[in-house]
Parts: C-alpha cells; sequence; structure tokens
C-alpha cells in the first residue's frame, strides 16, 4: 500500500538540515513545498522538484502551508520570524528544528497564538534513517501532534519528551551525533594510513567500517556492548585497542566531557 502524501509544507532555509529532511520528503512524497532560501546555491539540488523564494515575501499569495518548518540558524531567526507569522496566524503548525530557540521565545516572535513544536533531527534524515526528538509547546492539540510525528517519521525515528530542557542533551547527542560518527571515520582513516595501508584503501575500509557496523547495529536486537564483545577475542587484536579506547581517561571520559559541552551551549543559544 503507498503512504498519504505529505500535507504543504512551507521550509524556512535550505541550508545542511533543512535541506537534508528535504531531501528525505521528496523521496517519501510530499503534495507541494515551498522553500524560502536567500543564498541560491543552497537550493540548487532541489531545481525544479520545488518551489524557492528568496524571501519570504515572494512566497505565492495563496500558499496555505499545513506546516512551516524553521530551518535557519538560531542567530538568523530574528530575521527569519516576523515574516512568518501570518502563516502562524493563518493556523499552520510551526515546527522548529533550530538548536537552543525555546517555544517561548520563537512563540514571542511569532505572535502568541502561534503553535510551536520544537523538534531536534538530524542529518541522516536526508536518507530517512535520521532520528528526531520533539517537544510540543502550549497550545499544540493530538492532531498536530500526530502531523508533526509523521512528518519527522517519514525520514528517521520520533520520540517525544514531556520536558523542554530535555532538548539540550538531545541536541548534543543525536543532533551533533552524526558529527562524532564521521569523525570516527575521519581518525579511523588517518590511523590506517599511519599503520602504512595506502590512503586510498584506508578511506574505503574506515568508511565502510562505520557504515557497516551502523548497518548491522540497527538490524541487530543485540545491545551494542555484546556487539563490541562479538568482535572482541579475549587476548586478540581488538582487546589491545579497546584497553586504550575505553582507559577511564579515554572515550568514556571524552564522551561525557564532550556531550556536556554541547548540551550547555544549547542551553547558552535559549531564547
Ligand atoms: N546541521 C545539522 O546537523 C543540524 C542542524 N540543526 C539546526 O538546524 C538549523 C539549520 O542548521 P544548518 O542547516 O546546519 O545551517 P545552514 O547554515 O546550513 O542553513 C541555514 C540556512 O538558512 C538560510 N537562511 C538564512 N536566513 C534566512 C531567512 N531569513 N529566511 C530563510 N532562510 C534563511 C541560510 O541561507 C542557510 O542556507 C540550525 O538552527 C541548527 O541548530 C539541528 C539539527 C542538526
Ligand atoms: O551544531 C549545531 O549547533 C547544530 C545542532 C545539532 C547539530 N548541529
Amino acid at each position: 500500500m503507498s503512504e498519504k502524501l505529505i500535507p504543504p509544507l512551507l521550509l524556512i532555509g535550505c541550508g545542511k538540515m533543512g535541506g537534508a529532511m528535504l531531501e528525505g520528503w521528496l523521496e517519501r512524497g510530499v503534495e507541494q513545498v515551498v522553500v524560502v532560501e536567500p543564498y541560491a546555491p543552497a537550493t540548487e539540488a532541489f531545481a525544479g522538484r520545488v518551489t524557492v523564494c528568496d524571501s519570504i515575501e515572494a512566497v505565492p499569495a495563496g500558499f496555505a502551508p499545513a506546516v512551516v518548518i524553521l530551518a535557519t540558524k538560531p542567530q538568523q531567526a530574528e530575521a527569519a520570524l516576523p515574516g512568518c507569522k501570518r502563516f502562524a496566524t493563518a493556523g499552520a503548525l510551526m515546527v522548529s528544528i533550530m538548536a537552543g530557540k525555546t517555544v517561548d521565545g520563537i512563540t514571542a516572535a511569532l505572535g502568541g497564538d502561534a503553535r510551536v513544536v520544537r523538534a531536534m533531527p538530524n542529518t541522516p534524515a536526508a536518507v530517512r534513517q535520521g532520528f528526531t526528538c520533539c517537544f510540543a509547546g502550549p497550545g499544540v492539540s493530538e492532531a498536530e501532534k500526530g502531523l508533526a510525528d509523521s512528518l519527522l517519521s517519514s525520514v528517521g525515528e520520533v520520540a517525544w519528551v514531556e520536558e523542554e530542557g530535555l532538548i539540550d542533551a538531545v541536541t548534543a547527542v543525536s543532533g551533533g551525533g552524526p558529527a562524532y560518527v564521521f569523525l570516527l571515520a575521519e581518525v579511523l582513516e588517518q590511523a590506517a594510513v599511519s599503520q602504512g595501508l595506502p590512503p586510498d584503501l584506508a578511506r574505503r575500509m574506515a568508511r565502510r567500517t562505520v557504515s557497516g557496523s551502523g548497518a548491522l547495529l540497527a538490524a541487530s536486537e543485540l545491545d551494542a556492548a555484546q556487539l563490541r564483545i562479538n568482535v572482541t577475542s579475549p587476548k586478540g587484536t581488538t582487546e589491545r585497542a579497546l584497553n586504550v579506547l575505553m582507559a577511564p581517561d579515554a572515550w568514556p571520559k571524552l564522551m561525557q566531557e564532550a556531550i556536556a559541552a554541547a548540551t550547555a551551549r544549547s542551553r547558552e543559544l535559549a531564547g
């Protein structure tokens, strides 16, 4: 059975994250998308597939989106939000993916009657393998939560939290998480070259090891810890490597510090 088309969307900001979600929505099937993006190169990949406007004023007068996705940088919100007021007033659900920006801050900029869902996605949405965690602001109905859930589920897995403050940690863990995994691919490749492997082979090996492990993790019912143990022969080679990586001052501590730093930064971006 084919899935129902996603209702009309207005995407404000088609950068790395907005563009990644848009790619997933187009693959899934959407009635109509209008994109507001002042920087022309950002929408080149979508030419002929969506309507692009270089400003909010250029959005066709009759266009009535069911959902407006706010996907500019948090620092660009002040300039971007006032123009979106008319869509909030007309009844569109506002879904913000901006790090840090609170429901109160967004609602204040959009006019008091705006209904805002705060969502934190990640870039694997481009291949419909994302993870998005959401918080529903005041006045968002169950039907609107369902609408946001179905929109975001179309590009990956969705979870909801009842406490807005938790979105800061979500931002640190799953929002930024793909960057930590890509860093792993980078440093694994560099270490491979250091051990004498040819650069091309090192690159292929690192990419496939990370993506293949991700695919195994996705397909398996085993915990990550068990999948790790399954690779680690007693007194073998992996054990030697893990003795380095799992030392108390190494990855466990570094990851705690990294996530705490990112969570704190998300709180700083509040407003
Ligand atoms: N990049 C990521 O992996 C993730 C990003 N986010 C959030 O998504 C938002 C966007 O981040 P990125 O896509 O990385 O940034 P980006 O800089 O790639 O995209 C922002 C886009 O907004 C456009 N823009 C600026 N002012 C505008 C305006 N007034 N109207 C319409 N468009 C405007 C810019 O030209 C740019 O293309 C941020 O708030 C970030 O916190 C959330 C989760 C993950
Ligand atoms: O780095 C950032 O601020 C954004 C939020 C999560 C991923 N990218």
